[in-house]
């Protein structure tokens, strides 16, 4: 009998993984997240995967490298004369793409190495903060340039995103010809919004990319409030707002992951009364100033940033998520299979249990970061699987994605549980 939307559950769905080599040498090709993600199949449903990567353009690692989708060419030509306007570009090209039986639809897939053209900049638009440039820049070809999309925008990293199944993904972009220092991948069974290629994982900005398993049930909050600090959400999926509360809150307002962690799955008002009246005092300033950037609903996250991940958890720990480390290589995945996959005799796989801090210290001298694993659990307001409506999203952003829009089902209201990593 076929069962219609809404009678199909698919209980966890969604998958993330994440792979570091805490000494950043680029000791991880491309093959091994897709071997990591690709254990995982069944918790995506083909409408999305995706891939970020670090460390993986050295020979232009001072450059911001942006990854563009275009509907046509009008789109790539009216993109390219604003990239002219202000940038310096040192190369540019198709990305190396091959046919892939399960990947249709493609839109044209462009990556440019830029340098800003600072004097220009300046003069003509007043801005001296380049990366605030880097990003206005991104908003503005997302949403006043029809059917152009920056979906990559960091230095020496890259998303390489589809949609489709997550392995046949990372096939499609020739993944295995890349080298770097951190991974992240995700499968992608959408909640409530479409399947289609821009709104797959992983989200960027900058150097700060996100996989998300969960849904924001505080989406429309959480929006509201960032776009009112001049962020544009028009890629029509939830996550693409935790991406820009990580980047304000750490780029503008100048946080540290763990303040990040303590604002987005705030600690329990009866955990705060429990605390020394310092850090009660601190934890409180922050629920209340933030409130609005608190995101409730199941999540398990992995953020990625140069040198560093955070992953974390909603407060009741409702999305799965283990981690594992050997040697100096930290793997983080929805499931134990993803990382015994890549790394069979992984020592020590662990689920940290909710609501406690895990602090990994710095190991042995020479390294130049430090691994840390929070846990927060996030008091879920209910499973709504109505939370991203279709009304929420911006008329401009609608009127952008419909032509690439899968009108497949998309729906996933999903259960379990799950955490965060981060090593800064
Ligand atoms: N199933 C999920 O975890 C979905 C994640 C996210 N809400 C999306 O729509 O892509």
């Amino acid at each position: 009998m076929l069962r219609k939307e809404g009678e199909i559950r698919i209980p966890s769905g969604c998958a993330i993984a994440g792979i570091i080599d805490k000494t950043g040498r680029r000791s991880i090709n491309g093959r091994t997240i897709i071997d990591a993600i690709a254990v995982m199949h069944d918790r995506a449903n083909g409408l999305g995967g995706g891939f970020a990567g670090y460390g993986i353009y050295p020979e232009y690692a001072n450059a911001y490298a942006f990854h563009v989708f275009y509907d046509d060419l009008q789109a790539r030509q009216e993109t390219e004369r604003y990239f002219d306007r202000y940038f310096d570009v040192a190369n540019m090209s198709r990305i190396p793409v091959k046919k892939h039986p399960r990947i249709g639809d493609a839109p044209l897939i462009w990556r440019y190495f830029v340098n800003p053209l600072f004097n220009r900049i300046q003069e003509e638009r007043g801005e001296i903060d380049e990366e605030k440039f880097i990003a206005d820049t991104v908003f503005y070809i997302n949403t006043a340039i029809e059917g152009a999309y920056i979906f990559s925008s960091g230095k020496n990293m890259g998303i390489f995103k589809a949609v489709g199944f997550p392995e046949d993904v990372g096939e499609f972009y020739r993944l295995e010809e890349y080298d770097g220092y951190c991974w992240t991948a995700h499968g992608r069974y959408p909640t409530n919004t479409p399947g289609w290629w821009g709104g797959c994982h992983p989200f960027a900005l900058l150097d700060h990319s996100v996989v998300h398993n969960g849904e924001i049930s505080s989406y429309d909050t959480n929006r509201r409030t960032i776009e009112m600090f001049g962020y544009t959400c028009s890629l029509l999926t939830d996550t693409e707002a935790i991406t820009y509360i990580i980047d304000y809150l750490k780029r503008k307002a100048g946080f540290d992951y763990e303040d990040i962690a303590r604002i987005i799955a705030a600690p329990f008002w009866e955990e705060i009364e429990r605390m020394p009246e310092e850090a009660a005092r601190r934890a409180k300033l922050l629920c209340n100033t933030y409130a609005s950037l608190l995101i409730t609903g199941p999540f398990s996250i992995i953020c990625g940033f140069n040198k560093g991940l955070m992953a974390l958890n909603d407060r009741l720990k409702l999305r799965s998520m283990v981690a594992g480390e050997k040697d100096d290589v930290v793997y983080i995945a929805s499931e134990e299979s993803a990382i015994r996959a890549v790394c069979p005799d992984i020592e020590g796989i662990w689920a940290p249990p909710g609501r406690r801090a895990h602090h990994r210290p710095r190991e042995r001298g020479g390294l130049t970061w430090e691994s840390i694993i929070y846990i927060r659990n996030l008091k879920s307001t209910g499973m709504s699987t109505a939370a991203f409506s279709a009304g929420s999203v911006s008329a401009n952003a609608r009127r952008k994605c419909t032509p690439w829009i899968r009108k497949r089902g998309s729906c996933a209201p999903t259960r379990a549980s799950s955490w965060i990593v981060s090593a800064a």
